[in-house]
């Protein structure tokens, strides 16, 4: 590595002042996509970004997903898997694969990558503390051929309906930083549920009080029919790319969840690329933030 010019370095760190006490002691939930997490300098980057969060006094809260994992073991063990409207339909025995790889390998490598990069995590899902209590989900889509719009199951599809939050306050208040899995037992007993990890982070971000909401993915933000990048989008304008068809499958989820927290009050709610390198510092504590920033 190259020495930076000394001025380049004041530069950045006069810059990076007054957002480092713009969010002093905020608490900032950063979804982490399973599609961002592809390459191993990557998730280098996103654990040195958020253990120097927790060291400069900011609380940030993980969420993260893992679906093109769970995508992958599921086809080892022969399991069929589809998507309608952005989410998994899951039966029993794919709930259990989701469980493995969401709340097992990826919560525990995310852990421990940011423990390497100096800080201290801990990994939980929505069942620890009783966090999130889910509902079951049912979507309504157009039959392709048909035309008719038809109720789907989508089997243990849930999302939130309670959050308690003690476990992460205490989390938040403490050096750790929490890393958190979406999944989560039912309202009524102890069915696991599927939860898509954005109608998670934006469930938590919702509850905490978050100041901000990052969703980190694998392209630069919400692409126009062109694929040209759209850096702002009110949730007007946004729910009408998602009826056209401009917003389709996974961001879907995404968007709405954008929608669902500006809609509580997340100020500054964004979807960017999260194989950028440092992401997650450039967008907080820059002027050099990029992605979808999605408004009232
Ligand atoms: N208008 C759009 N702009 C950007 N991406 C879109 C759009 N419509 C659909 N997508 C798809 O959404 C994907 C991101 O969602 P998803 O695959 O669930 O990512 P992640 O694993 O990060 O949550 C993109 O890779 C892209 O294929
Ligand atoms: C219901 C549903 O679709 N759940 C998702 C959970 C993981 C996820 O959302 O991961 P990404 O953020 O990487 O897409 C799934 O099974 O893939």
């Amino acid at each position: 590595m190259t020495a930076a010019n000394p001025h380049d370095t004041a530069r950045i760190l006069v810059e990076a002042l007054p957002y480092m006490q713009r969010y002093d002691a905020a608490t900032i939930v950063v979804k982490y996509g399973g599609h961002a997490m592809g390459d191993a300098e990557a998730a280098r980057w996103f654990a040195q970004d958020v253990a120097i969060l927790k060291e400069v006094g900011i609380n940030p809260v993980v969420v993260h997903g893992g679906g093109p994992q769970i995508g992958a073991m599921l086809d080892r063990l022969g399991i069929k898997s589809e998507f309608k409207a952005g989410l998994r339909v899951t039966d029993q025995a794919t709930v259990e694969v989701v469980e493995m790889i969401l709340a097992g390998s990826i919560n525990k490598n995310i852990v421990a990558s940011i423990n390497a990069e100096g800080g201290r995590a801990i990994g939980l899902s929505g069942k620890d503390g009783g966090m999130v209590a889910a509902r079951k989900v049912t979507r309504s889509v157009i039959d392709p051929e048909s035309k008719i719009e038809e109720v789907v199951d989508l089997g243990f599809v849930g999302e939130p309906d309670r959050v308690d939050r003690t476990v992460l306050d205490w989390v938040i208040a403490s050096d750790l930083i929490p890393v958190v899995a979406p999944v989560a037992s039912a309202i009524d007993g102890p069915q696991t549920y599927n939860v898509n990890a954005d109608t998670f982070a934006g469930a938590i971000a919702g509850a905490v009080g978050a100041k901000r909401l990052l969703l980190l993915t694998d392209v630069p933000g919400v692409l126009d029919k062109d694929r040209n990048l759209i850096d702002q989008l009110s949730v007007e304008q946004a729910r009408r790319l998602i009826a056209d068809g401009t917003i389709s499958g996974g961001m879907i989820p995404k968007v709405e969840t954008c929608i669902y927290a500006v809609e509580r009050g997340v100020e500054g709610v964004v979807i960017l690329d999260g194989k950028t390198p440092h992401a997650v510092l450039i967008e907080l504590l820059t002027e050099g933030g990029a992605g979808t920033l999605i408004t009232r």
